[in-house]
């Protein structure tokens, strides 16, 4: 557990709890027996603490933390930190690998700390809910200053090793034999004073600024947190490292306790283990297939078809994964643009070397030989057939072959092929080298090892694999289908588009169901229904009642904006349509930048570029995806007239658009629609209980086989608010399913014709029998 030994008059103590190194509270008394040892033995006159294996301790044990062992393993971990600080003896530690959480937070009550080039540390707990409370929110301000410590500690960010250098975190940068270092370093400063060593002894460098500082960052810290109590509490104990430290340690002891005993502490330590446990797959239909008994195919080349902005995302991961890629497009100009999109963003995560593992071609032959390709065209049935066609005939036999689709039948494209045991789906989000989603597809032909191939490749390429089975829409947009219908029929009802994304932005969501149909495009829905026959091109099918379809309630409303040319995003014409925009730009259009809110004017930004379209490459793989899509959605706004909002110049919101208003009252009008008031809650209710319903469905269908897979989906593809834990752990954890039947029972009674609003007869069973989502479908799980 802590290994003592010691080399003249150095003691070493070495962590050993593999694979992390993290504390259980047997490590920690191991730690406070050598402690104690080193201190009584006169021959000692410096002690190294060390990780044993690949890392420092990477912080606390969480299942100890949540579990019963808590109270013995926090007393432990203080008791530990308290040795170290008062100890008479010099403590260096000797870092490597990850040093997280309280493995920091024992580094830096430590005397010295040495790193090795490649150490990571960082205070990451607010990312479980907590913050760090072994005295990291004391310590940290000492060193860095306030404002440092507010930013390190509420991003969770990773410091790397020359960066703590820079910062006064660590003494030393050691390139050699890290522990013989720490050795000789500890030896040579044995017998100097430790007082200026002390970390707690010594004041917070801008502490006459304290209160300046926090009021200057809690509204962006309020804004980022989306509703997550974590992060202002981490600056509320942040402030407290101005008092004497035993009084900040007092109330950073206070603060932890509120945090760790919060639902929102559980609910982020949930999300920590499916992010994890979603690698722990089981086929939905035979639980006999699984992580365990399916073996992959090794995947060392992957061909990608279509250089579209899907195609160019999934090329960049899988370069950046070091696999070898051969990236097909028909069109020349569409290929050329994605190699310049490719090249820059791997420029910009210095990572140039990786585009020599890159083949560019329009040739389907030069797919011969890669062992899986990934079909990125455009969202069409008939054209991924053909493409499948051509893929089967000039493919290795053995090659797999997967579709990026966000919800078309995989068993119909798989029928195109005569190996539809190869044929998988892998819907990647957008922008694909960004987001960490992969919702992966088996078939009614998949096989276990085809499956198991693409669950590793989301690993390999350091993404989330959630594996799905196949119905339209699959699991995410399955389940969004109901809570875009309940944002429209609450459009009809009397609320304006705007209070419906407020009341969702408020819930915690990035973005509301109109801003996001903004962006995402209208008339992509718009196809689907057409497609469907819901709609057609030139208005409602022949002899279709306007608001009823095959018997349930039906909104025309989007159907009506797309008909007017509203489609608020991008058709797929990528950086060529941009330029096309660029001839027309006679007003204003502005960007706003998520990551600090600040707008800019296009035409300004143009002023000082040499095209649209250069300028765009620029904004656009700038290393943030909320930049991507603000930029995406001003500049469709300005090309296709957005959905219902738009953007002022200098307003940092988007503004509701006075024609889309009126339009909807005219709408009402015509349909006999009485205006009502209609409260944030009730909407909540309607959109989320509604989704949440569908994912009932979707278990009980077997097209996910875990509640936590649909918790991963959402948190991981949609932007579900983290510190909630997912749909199906808020609903069960927080809400509880007999509030959501009683919900939907009474929505459903005054909404007879909203059939997904009907609550899930899974849902009913549960409640009536006391089911627990938590233990659907989970084996070996850690919750
Ligand atoms: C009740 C009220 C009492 C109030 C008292 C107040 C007193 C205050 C005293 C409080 C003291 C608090 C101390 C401290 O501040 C709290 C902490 O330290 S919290 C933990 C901080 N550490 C982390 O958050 C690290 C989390 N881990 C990671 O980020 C990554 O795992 C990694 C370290 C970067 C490694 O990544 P990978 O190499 O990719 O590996 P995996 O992620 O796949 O992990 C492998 C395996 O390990 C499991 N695991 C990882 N971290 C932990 C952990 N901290 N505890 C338990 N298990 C962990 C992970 O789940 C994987 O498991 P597998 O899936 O393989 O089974």
């Amino acid at each position: 557990m802590a290994e003592y030994s010691t080399y003249g008059s150095v003691a070493v103590l070495q962590v050993n709890n593999p694979p992390l190194n993290t504390f259980t509270r047997h490590v920690l008394q191991a730690l406070v027996s050598g402690l104690e040892r080193a201190q009584r033995d006169p021959a000692v006159r410096s002690i190294v603490i060390a990780g044993k294996g690949p890392t420092f301790p990477a912080g606390a044990d969480l299942e100890e933390l949540l579990g019963t062992a808590a109270a013995p393993l926090l007393s432990n971990l203080r008791m530990v930190d308290k040795h170290v600080d008062t100890c008479q003896k010099p403590i260096v530690c000797a870092i490597h690998g990850t040093a997280l959480g309280g493995g920091f937070e024992l580094a830096l009550a430590s005397h010295y700390r040495l790193a090795v080039p490649s150490a990571t540390l960082s205070l990451p707990e607010v990312h479980l809910g907590m913050l760090p409370g072994a005295g990291g929110t004391q310590r940290l301000p000492r060193v860095v200053g306030v404002k440092s410590a507010i930013q390190l500690i509420t991003s969770g960010q990773d410091i790397k090793a020359q960066q703590a250098l820079t910062l006064g975190l660590v003494d030393k940068i050691v390139q050699g034999d890290l522990l013989k270092e720490a050795v000789s370093f500890a030896r040579s400063v044995e017998g100097r004073p430790l007082e200026d060593r002390r970390i707690s002894q010594r004041t917070v460098p801008d502490a006459d600024k304290v209160d300046e500082v926090v009021e200057a960052t809690r509204k962006t810290i309020l804004r980022k947190a989306r509703g997550a109590i974590a992060p202002l509490t981490c600056v509320q104990a942040i402030q407290a490292s101005v008092l004497p430290f035993a009084a900040g340690m007092a109330r950073e002891a206070d603060l932890m306790t509120y945090l760790m005993t919060s639902w929102q502490a559980a609910a982020q330590q949930y999300v920590f283990f499916s992010e994890r446990e979603v690698r722990q797959w089981s086929h939905p239909r035979d639980k006999h297939i699984n992580f365990r008994t399916a073996k992959p195919t090794v995947i060392k080349s992957v061909g990608v078809v279509g250089a579209g902005t899907m195609g160019a995302g999934i090329t960049i991961s899988l370069l950046q994964a070091g696999l070898k890629v051969v990236l097909l497009e028909v069109n020349k100009k569409q290929l050329d643009k994605a190699i310049a999109v490719i090249q820059k963003t791997l420029r910009q995560k210095s990572a140039s070397q990786k585009m020599s593992q890159l083949t560019t071609t329009m040739d389907y032959s030069q797919l011969s030989d890669v062992d899986m390709v990934i079909e990125a065209v455009f969202e069409n049935l008939r054209l991924k057939k053909e493409v499948f066609r051509k893929l089967d005939v000039i493919t290795k036999p053995q090659a797999v072959l997967a579709s990026n689709t966000s919800g078309l039948d995989i068993d119909k494209i798989a029928a195109a092929t005569k190996r539809p045991d190869k044929v998988v789906g892998t819907h990647f989000f957008s922008p694909a080298n960004v987001m960490r989603l992969l919702e992966n597809i088996y078939g009614k032909k998949t096989s276990a090892e085809t499956v198991a191939t693409v669950m590793q490749l989301a690993t390999t390429i350091g993404k989330v694999g959630v594996l799905v089975g196949n119905c339209a829409g699959f699991v995410g947009n399955r389940m969004l289908g109901p809570y875009r219908s309940e944002a429209l029929f609450l459009l009809e009802e009397g609320v304006d588009p705007q209070d419906v994304d407020r009341a969702i932005e408020e819930f915690g969501f990035p973005m509301g169901p109109f801003r996001m149909t903004d962006l995402a495009g209208n008339d992509i829905g718009w196809r689907r229904r057409i497609e469907a026959r819901l709609t057609t091109e030139h208005g409602p099918p022949p002899d279709t009642p306007a608001l009823y379809r095959r018997g349930d309630r039906y909104c025309p409303l989007p159907d009506m904006l797309c008909l007017q040319g509203r489609l608020g995003q991008k058709t797929g014409a990528g950086c060529m349509m941009l330029q096309e925009a660029k001839d027309d730009l006679t007003e204003n259009i502005y960007i706003r930048f998520r990551t600090d809110g600040s707008v800019f004017d296009l035409r300004r930004l143009l002023a000082h570029t040499k095209t649209l379209e250069e300028l765009i490459l620029d904004l656009l793989f700038a290393d943030d995806c909320a930049l991507l899509a603000h930029t995406e959605a001003a500049l469709m706004s300005h090309h296709a007239p957005s959905m219902c909002n738009r953007y002022d110049p200098g307003s940092r919101t988007a503004l509701p658009d006075p024609v889309v208003l009126q339009m909807i009252q005219d709408y009402r009008q015509e349909h006999g629609f009485k205006k009502r008031t209609i409260s944030s809650q009730e909407i909540v209710e309607r959109c989320l209980y509604s989704l949440i319903n569908e994912g009932f469905h979707v278990l009980d269908e077997g097209i996910a086989s875990r509640a936590l897979d649909i918790d991963v989906i959402y948190l991981f593809g949609y932007g579900w608010p983290r510190h909630t834990g997912g749909p199906m752990y808020y609903v069960e954890r927080v809400i509880g399913l007999e509030k959501l039947l009683r919900s939907l029972e009474t929505y459903s009674a005054r909404y007879p014709n909203h059939s997904h609003l009907q609550p899930s007869p899974l849902l009913r069973d549960m409640v009536a029998k006391g089911g627990s989502l938590a233990a659907l479908g989970t084996t070996d799980s850690k919750l």
